[in-house]
């Protein structure tokens, strides 16, 4: 189930019986990310974000990276976002480097960044505008997705009616109204409660399950890194870097209950143990 990156440290051995099959799913290759390192500079010089990254997401898989606050999630996101430039390496989408955002992109952050003076519906409809095409030609798809994300009736609100995980729905469906081919998602839920963030977490499955976008998802939560993903890809810090590797054979659709379940118990158990092992967390 698991493995160590092949610079980081050696992780503990595979205890479940799935692992005959290959350690990284097949299919397509859709991001490729080679050698990544980013520096950032600073008042006191430069601040090593990412060193030695390899790493690739297949076609429909959705890979989670999980660590802790300050490994390098966000800039590894924002570098295949095209948001931030890279220090060395290369990122190629399917094929072509990424020199700034690819079009066929979706992104969510923690922040729902929506604006309080346009409606929902409008505020759906911003990604389409930016990317200068009409807005009229996508309207019946942006309420579509408010309808699945449960947010029918509120299309002519404003999002300041809105409640924080109305807010991160209206988020996900402006990621999704042009029907990117990636989900990027920076720890998407990782200000809502506990009940809404399970709520959520249905609904992207539900809506993955459906489309099968490839998708990378950022999170702090191995419950949630368990429940949504094919894969796991655990970073450690300074400087940030993979350490472990996890694949999730559980079947789908997962339900919440099946959190309690051995199977899940035995891949969070496993994770945690891990994280600890590798000292990026201590326990107790
Ligand atoms: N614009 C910046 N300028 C200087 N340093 C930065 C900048 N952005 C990030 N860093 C540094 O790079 C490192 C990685 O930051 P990053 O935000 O990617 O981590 P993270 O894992 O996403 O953290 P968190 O979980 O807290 O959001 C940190 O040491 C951070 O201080």
């Amino acid at each position: 189930m698991s493995r160590g990156a092949a610079s980081g440290p050696v992780v503990r051995p595979v205890t479940i019986e799935e692992d005959q099959r290959p350690a990284t799913p097949p299919g397509i290759v859709r991001v490729e990310v080679a050698g990544l390192s980013k520096s950032y500079e600073s008042d006191r010089g430069p601040v090593t974000a990412l060193e030695g990254i390899d790493l690739q997401i297949h076609d429909s898989e959705f890979l989670t990276v999980l660590g802790p606050s300050g490994c390098g999630k966000s800039t590894l996101l924002k570098c295949i976002a095209g948001l931030e430039p890279v220090s060395a390496g290369r990122i190629l989408i399917d094929g072509k480097a990424v020199t700034r955002p690819p079009a066929d992109l979706g992104i969510v952050f923690q922040r729902d960044l929506l604006l309080d003076w346009r409606t929902n519906l409008q505020n759906v409809l911003i990604s389409v505008e930016f990317l200068g095409l009409k807005p009229r030609d996508f309207e019946e798809r942006a309420r579509q997705l408010l309808d699945l994300f449960g947010l029918a009736g509120y299309e002519d609100r404003y999002p300041w009616e809105l409640s924080g995980g109305m807010r991160q729905r209206v988020a996900i469906c402006r990621a999704l109204v042009d029907n990117p081919g990636f989900l990027l998602m920076d720890e998407p839920f990782g200000a809502l409660d506990a009940m809404t963030r399970d709520e959520l977490n249905l609904e992207l499955q539900r809506i993955w399950l459906r489309d099968k976008k490839t998708a990378l998802f950022i999170t702090h939560s191995v419950p949630e890194a368990v429940f949504l993903s094919d894969r796991i890809i655990v970073m450690d810090r300074n400087p940030g870097r993979i350490a472990a590797e996890f694949v999730v054979d559980l079947p789908r659709p997962r339900t919440l209950a099946d959190r309690e379940t051995q199977p899940f118990i035995r891949y969070s158990a496993e994770i945690r143990a891990t994280i600890t092992g590798l000292g990026i967390i201590r326990n107790g």
